[in-house]
C-alpha cells in the first residue's frame, strides 16, 4: 500500500491557452495509504483522466505523481504496482473462477498455499466460494464482474486498487450489496482503494473522502458529512443531495440578511459576515423549516406543490414576489408540518447549517 501524492494538471491539447482546454487543472491532493477514496462528478468532468494518470496508463503534461514520497510519473502500472478494476469484466472465460482468481497471484510467484488461502478468503468476501470450480464462461454478468472485482482484490502487496465505474453493468439489487460489501472488505483487507463513478449514492456508501470534480477541477475533498453539512462550492452543494442545496440571491448589509424580498438579522455567530455584501445564501431542503410568521430566520414563501417522497415530504414553494422570484424547496416529515398544498407560508432559511457563497465558494 502507498500514500499517493499528485501535483500535476492534465490537457489532451499540444498548447492549452485557456481553462478549458484542460482535461485536469492544476491540482495538488493526497490519497492517505490504507483510504477508500471515490472520485465523483458528472460525465466528462476528468475522473477518468485523474484515475488513469494515477494508474500510469497516462502522462500528465505537467507536474508529477508520487507513491511514498518517490516519483512516479514515468513508471507504467506494472512498475507502480496498481490492480484495476475496469466497467466491464476483464478475466479469462475458459478459466475456472478459482484459477482467474490466482491468476494475478501466480505471476507474481506467490507460492501455491498462500494463493489457495487468499483466494478462498476473496471468494467468501464476495460470496463466490460456491462457484469456484466452474468455468467462467457459463456465469453470468453479474457474476463475472464480481470475479474482476475479486482479480482487483486479491493481491496483497499492491499500491493501490483503482476502479473505473465498476458496478455499471450489475444488476440494481446486487449493485446495493456490493457497494457495502465493498466497503466492508475495505475495512478486512485495508487496501488503498480509489473508485471512480457518477452516482452519489455509490460514492458515499462506500468512500471515507470523496473528491468532488466539475469541469477538470476538484472542488472539494471531504467525508460525506462534511459535503452535505459545508459544502465547499456551490456545485457540490447542488450535486450532492436529492434534491440539492438550495440557493437564494442575497446581500448582506450593516448586520442585515436581503433574501427573498425580506429582511432578516444576522445571527450573532455570522458577525464576522455584517457587511459582506453580495451573496449567494445555500440552505439544505432538509434544514428549511416551516414556522411561524415573522419567525426570526424566516421569510414568506407561496407554497406551490407537497410531493409524498415516502419517509418524508418535499415542498416547493417561490421565495419572494413575481414568477420570476426562486424556487425553494423543503423536505419535512408529515409530522413536523402537514403538507400544505399551495399558499402562503413563512419558511425558515437562516440558521446553524445555512452556506453563505462568493463567487460559487464558501464563506462562511
Ligand atoms: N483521449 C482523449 N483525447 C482527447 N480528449 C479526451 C480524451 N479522453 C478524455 N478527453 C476529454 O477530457 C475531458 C475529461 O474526460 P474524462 O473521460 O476524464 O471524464 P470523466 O469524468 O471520466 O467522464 P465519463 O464519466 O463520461 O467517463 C472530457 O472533456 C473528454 O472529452
Amino acid at each position: 500500500m502507498a500514500r499517493i501524492d499528485l501535483d500535476l494538471a492534465h490537457s489532451y491539447k499540444p498548447n492549452p491557452q485557456r481553462d478549458e482546454d484542460y482535461a485536469l487543472l492544476p491540482l495538488r491532493m493526497s490519497f492517505r495509504d490504507g483510504g477508500a477514496y471515490a472520485l465523483l462528478g458528472p460525465s466528462g468532468c476528468g475522473k477518468t483522466t485523474l484515475l488513469n494518470i494515477i494508474s500510469g496508463l497516462l502522462r500528465p503534461s505537467q507536474g508529477r505523481v508520487s507513491f511514498d514520497g518517490r516519483e512516479v510519473t514515468a513508471l507504467s502500472p506494472q512498475a507502480r504496482n496498481i490492480a484495476q478494476v475496469f466497467q466491464f469484466p476483464v478475466i479469462y472465460d475458459t478459466m475456472t473462477v478459482a484459477q482467474n482468481l490466482a491468476f494475478p497471484l501466480k505471476n507474481r510467484g506467490v507460492p501455491p498455499q498462500r494463493i489457495e488461502a487468499r483466494v478462498g478468503q476473496i471468494a467468501e468476501m464476495l460470496e463466490l466460494s460456491a462457484d469456484l470450480d466452474r468455468r467462467a464462461a457459463g456465469l453470468s454478468a453479474d457474476a463475472k464482474q464480481k470475479i474482476s472485482l475479486g482479480r482487483g482484490l486479491v493481491r496483497e502487496d499492491v499500491s493501490a486498487v483503482l476502479f473505473d465505474e465498476p458496478l455499471t453493468v450489475i444488476d440494481p439489487h446486487l449493485k446495493w450489496q456490493l457497494r457495502r460489501k465493498l466497503k466492508q472488505i475495505h475495512h478486512e483487507l485495508k487496501l488503498t482503494l480509489i473508485y471512480v463513478t457518477h452516482d452519489q449514492v455509490e460514492a458515499l456508501t462506500f468512500a471515507e473522502e470523496i473528491v468532488v470534480m466539475t469541469r477538470g477541477r476538484a472542488v472539494q475533498i471531504g467525508s460525506a458529512d462534511q459535503l452535505f453539512e459545508r459544502p465547499a462550492h456551490t456545485f457540490v452543494g447542488h450535486f450532492i443531495g436529492s434534491p440539492g442545496m438550495n440557493f437564494l440571491p442575497a446581500r448582506i448589509e450593516a448586520g442585515h440578511v436581503h433574501v427573498a424580498g425580506h429582511r432578516l438579522l444576522l445571527p450573532p455567530a455570522r458577525a464576522g459576515l455584517a457587511d459582506a455584501g453580495e451573496v449567494t445564501l445555500g440552505v439544505r431542503p432538509e434544514y428549511v423549516r416551516p414556522t411561524a410568521a415573522q419567525a426570526p430566520g424566516a421569510v414568506p414563501v407561496r407554497v406551490l406543490r407537497a410531493q409524498d417522497i415516502g419517509t418524508s415530504w418535499l415542498l416547493t414553494a417561490r421565495a419572494g414576489e413575481g414568477e420570476g422570484a426562486p424556487l425553494l424547496k423543503a423536505r419535512v416529515s408529515a409530522e413536523q408540518a402537514p403538507p400544505q398544498e399551495q399558499g402562503l407560508a413563512w419558511w425558515s432559511v437562516l440558521g446553524p447549517h445555512t452556506c453563505f457563497y462568493k463567487n460559487e465558494e464558501l464563506i462562511a
